[in-house]
């Protein structure tokens, strides 16, 4: 099934999802990046040339941004300039694509706040 099929079957929830895995180093990614607060890797179905997800490590609630609260403002502000930084790391000089997926209508499919990067392609407009 293509991923967005498993995201209009993935059911918002908060339970474990396979990034925990990632984090705790349970199943391999390819990380590009990493803090105490955030890690990044390469996105496994990749939809450019360069696509990278940036997740913090501390879900701490946050499923997804619909759910972000006060309390997140920081993390949030960290992972979009993890992204910037990954973004001149990967050599994306010509620019690129950030996006957050939220809820069924986002085609979220995993249920833990994550920034895709982009890049590496001309994106187009409209997004689908
Ligand atoms: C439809 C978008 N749905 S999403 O916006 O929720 O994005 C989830 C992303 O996680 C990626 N992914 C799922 N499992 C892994 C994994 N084990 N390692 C790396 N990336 C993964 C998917 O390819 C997908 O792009």
């Amino acid at each position: 099934a293509s991923e967005k099929d498993a995201a209009l079957a993935a059911v918002p929830s908060d339970a474990p999802t396979i990034f925990d895995k990632i984090i705790k180093k349970e199943i391999p990614a390819t990380v590009v990046y990493e803090n105490d607060k955030a890690v990044a890797f390469r996105d496994i179905n990749p939809q450019a040339p360069t696509h990278i997800l940036i997740i913090p490590k501390a879900r701490d609630g946050l499923t997804g941004l619909s759910k972000a609260e006060e309390r997140h403002v920081e993390i949030l502000g960290h992972l979009l300039y993890i992204a910037n930084v990954v973004a001149k790391q990967e050599g994306l000089d010509d620019g690129y694509r950030i996006v957050i997926n939220d809820g069924p209508n986002g085609c979220q499919s995993v249920y833990h706040l994550h920034i895709h990067l982009l890049g590496g392609r001309q994106m187009n407009w409209p997004p689908g």
